[in-house]
């Protein structure tokens, strides 16, 4: 399955009332790769957890194929990002006292036994394509490469149709940022997923589809990439 994401008259507010995000229309075709940059403070972020439906004070529409996040009640959005979204996060946010298996299965956390076997299957085939075999040994003793390799696969083991990373590469060195971002597009485009990453890595968004800057809230560019 693919999503394509279709935002009109989306407004995010801060409880102080200033407008963190203001964005007129916007549309990700089915299976893009799309960066997002911006300066710090730009609302990149915040663009993140708006399209995750994590953020309710928000106005317009934000769909997803048939789905729109702002008509559906908070469990439903829940399952709705349970069952087709994926997240990758600059701090890995794993379980340390979990193998590379445990933690990259976890979507299965809440989903039928027949669903739970399959993800863990899925898992395992993906930490084998990421180079990962590293048997019962717990990720607290992983490289920080390693780490986010696990999320990635985890990001993935549930099949989700939608992949959202914030700042995946910044905590790594130059060569594990490259090889994250080749091993993630890669996986991406190898399943025809849409993948949206916040990025401050040039590397990265030279890989991307089609690149977006944020700057005050708003979309000020917006092209596919070179
Ligand atoms: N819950 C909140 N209440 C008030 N202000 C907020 C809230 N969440 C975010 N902001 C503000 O919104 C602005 C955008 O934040 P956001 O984290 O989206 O920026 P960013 O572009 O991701 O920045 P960085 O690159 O530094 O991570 C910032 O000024 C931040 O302080």
């Amino acid at each position: 399955m693919t999503l394509g994401l279709s935002i009109s008259g989306l407004r995010v507010s801060a409880p102080s009332g200033r407008i963190l995000l203001d964005v007129e229309a916007l549309d990700f075709a089915p299976g893009t790769c799309i960066g997002l940059r911006g300066p710090s403070g730009a609302g990149k972020s915040t663009f993140l957890l708006t399209i995750a439906g994590l953020i309710e004070a928000m106005s317009g529409r934000v769909t997803w194929g048939d789905d729109d996040l702002l008509a559906m009640s908070a469990p439903a959005r829940a399952r709705f990002r349970r069952q087709r979204m994926g997240l990758i996060f600059q701090d890995f946010l794993l379980f340390e006292e979990l193998s590379a298996a445990a933690n990259a299965a976890l979507p299965g956390a809440y989903a039928s036994r027949t669903r739970q076997r399959g993800i863990r299957g899925r898992a395992d085939v993906l930490l084998q394509k990421l180079g990962i075999t590293h048997g019962a040994r717990t990720v607290d003793s992983f490289s920080g490469g390693e780490r986010q390799r696990v999320a990635v696969a985890r990001a993935l083991a549930g099949d989700p149709a939608i992949i959202l990373a914030d700042e995946p590469t910044a905590s790594l060195d130059r060569t594990a940022a490259d090889r994250l971002t080749d091993d993630l597009l890669g996986l991406v485009r190898e399943e025809g997923k849409t993948l949206i990453a916040v990025s401050h890595d040039p590397a990265l968004h030279a890989c991307m589809d089609r690149v977006i800057d944020i700057v005050d809230g708003r979309i000020s560019q917006d092209r596919a990439a070179a």
